[in-house]
C-alpha cells in the first residue's frame, strides 16, 4: 500500500513538473524570439552579445538549486541521516557531457542570433519548425524514438509548414537589407534547427546514459552547466569581435533611452532561461520528441505575435505554413491521448485477467 502510495506521489510530481516545464517553454518559445528582435528592432547589432543573451541568465538557476539543496539536507536530517548531502550532486562524466552540450548550444545560440538579427521573427520562427524534423531523426537515431502514424503525420506536416516559406519568401526581406544578408540569415537559420534538433535528441540520451539516477535537481544543474558553457563560448566571440566596447555606445545611443536598452538585455537573459530549462525539463518528463513538438506547436503563436506588435507582414504563403502546423500538433496530440487511452484499456483488462487467480 505504501509502495502503491509512493508510486502515485511520484507520477503526481511529474505530471506537475511536466506542466511546469511546458509553462516554461510556452514563455520561452513565444516570447524569447520576440524580446531578440526587440533588441535588434532598437538600434542593436551586436549578434554575439544576443547569442550571449540567450544562456548568461543561469545564475537565476543558483536560487531553485538553492532551495533543492535545502529540501534535500531537511529530509536527510529527517530520515537521521548523519551525513549532509553533497552541495553538487553532478558526477565528472555529467558535468564532461554537460560542458559538450553547452558549447554545441553556444555555437547554436550565434546561427539563431545571426538568423533573428537578419529576418523577421514570423519567417525565422516558420524556419525554426523545421527543427523538429532533425529531432524527430535524430531521437530515432540516439534514443530508439518509437514513432505511430499520428506522430509521422505531424512531424511532416510541420515541416512541410516551414518549407512553404522556404519557396516563396520575396517580398519578406525587411527595408534596407541586401538578398546575400537575407539568404545568409536564411540559411543559418536552417543550420541552427539542425543543429538544436540535434541536441535535444542528444541531452535525452545523455539522461539515459549516464549512471547518475537523473533528478529534476540533477537536471537544474545540467542546466547550470550546460548555459555556463554556452556563454563562455559566446562571451569569447563578444571579446573577439569588440562588443565589449560598442555596448555602451549603442546604449547611449538608443532612441528609447539607456536604461530601457539595458532592461532589454536582462530582459532576453531572464525569457531564455525560461526556454532552456523548459526544453531539458520536457526532455526528463517525457521526451526530446515531445520537447521538439512544443518548440514547433507555439511557433505559430510567435508569428501572431511578431505581426501583432511589429507590423510584420502575413503573406498567404505564412498562413497556409501556420494551417500546416496547426493540423500537424493537432494530429500528434490526437494521436497521443489515443494512445494513453488505448494504454489505459490494455493496463485494465489485464488487471482483470490476473485478479481473478487471488479472488
Ligand atoms: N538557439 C536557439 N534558441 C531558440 N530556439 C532555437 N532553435 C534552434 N536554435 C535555437
Amino acid at each position: 500500500m505504501a509502495e502503491g502510495s509512493e508510486a502515485d506521489q511520484d507520477k503526481s510530481m511529474k505530471k506537475l513538473l511536466l506542466i511546469v516545464n511546458c509553462v516554461l517553454l510556452c514563455i520561452g518559445t513565444s516570447g524569447g524570439p520576440l524580446i531578440m528582435r526587440l533588441y535588434f528592432l532598437r538600434g542593436g547589432h551586436r549578434v554575439w552579445l544576443s547569442s550571449f543573451l540567450e544562456t548568461a541568465g543561469f545564475p537565476v538557476m543558483l536560487l531553485p538549486l538553492a532551495v533543492s539543496y535545502f529540501r534535500r539536507r531537511r529530509i536527510a536530517a529527517a530520515a537521521g541521516a548523519s551525513a549532509k548531502p553533497s552541495l553538487v550532486s553532478m558526477k565528472p562524466p555529467l558535468l564532461l557531457f554537460s560542458a559538450v552540450i553547452g558549447i554545441l548550444t553556444g555555437l547554436d545560440d550565434y546561427l539563431y542570433a545571426y538568423g533573428v538579427a537578419r529576418l523577421p521573427v514570423s519567417t525565422s520562427a516558420l524556419i525554426i519548425a523545421s527543427q523538429l524534423a532533425f529531432t524527430a531523426l535524430f531521437a530515432f537515431l540516439l534514443v530508439k524514438q518509437k514513432f505511430t502514424a499520428y506522430s509521422v503525420n505531424a512531424v511532416v506536416l510541420l515541416t512541410a509548414g516551414a518549407g512553404v516559406l522556404a519557396l516563396h519568401t520575396s517580398g519578406d526581406r525587411p527595408a534596407g537589407e541586401s538578398t546575400k544578408d537575407y539568404v545568409m540569415g536564411f540559411l543559418m537559420t536552417v543550420v541552427a534547427a539542425a543543429l538544436y534538433g540535434f541536441v535535444l535528441p542528444l541531452v535525452e540520451w545523455v539522461y539515459k546514459k549516464t549512471q547518475q539516477p537523473i533528478t529534476y535537481s540533477l537536471v537544474m544543474e545540467i542546466q547550470f552547466v550546460m548555459c555556463f558553457f554556452a556563454s563562455l563560448f559566446c562571451f569569447i566571440g563578444m571579446i573577439i569581435n569588440k562588443d565589449f566596447k560598442v555596448i555602451p555606445r549603442e546604449a547611449m545611443e538608443s532612441e528609447h533611452g539607456e536604461a530601457n536598452y539595458y532592461i532589454v538585455l536582462v530582459g532576453n537573459a531572464i525569457v531564455w532561461q525560461a526556454f532552456f530549462l523548459g526544453a531539458i525539463g520536457v526532455i526528463f518528463c517525457g521526451s526530446s520528441l515531445l520537447s521538439g513538438i512544443l518548440i514547433a506547436v507555439l511557433l505559430p503563436v510567435t508569428e501572431v505575435l511578431a505581426v501583432i506588435f511589429y507590423k510584420e507582414k502575413f503573406q498567404a504563403e505564412k498562413g497556409v505554413s501556420l494551417f500546416l502546423s496547426i493540423w500537424g500538433f493537432v494530429s500528434y496530440f490526437y494521436g497521443d491521448i489515443k494512445h494513453a487511452r488505448e494504454m489505459k484499456k490494455k493496463k485494465k483488462s489485464e488487471i482483470e485477467t490476473v485478479l481473478p487467480q487471488y479472488s
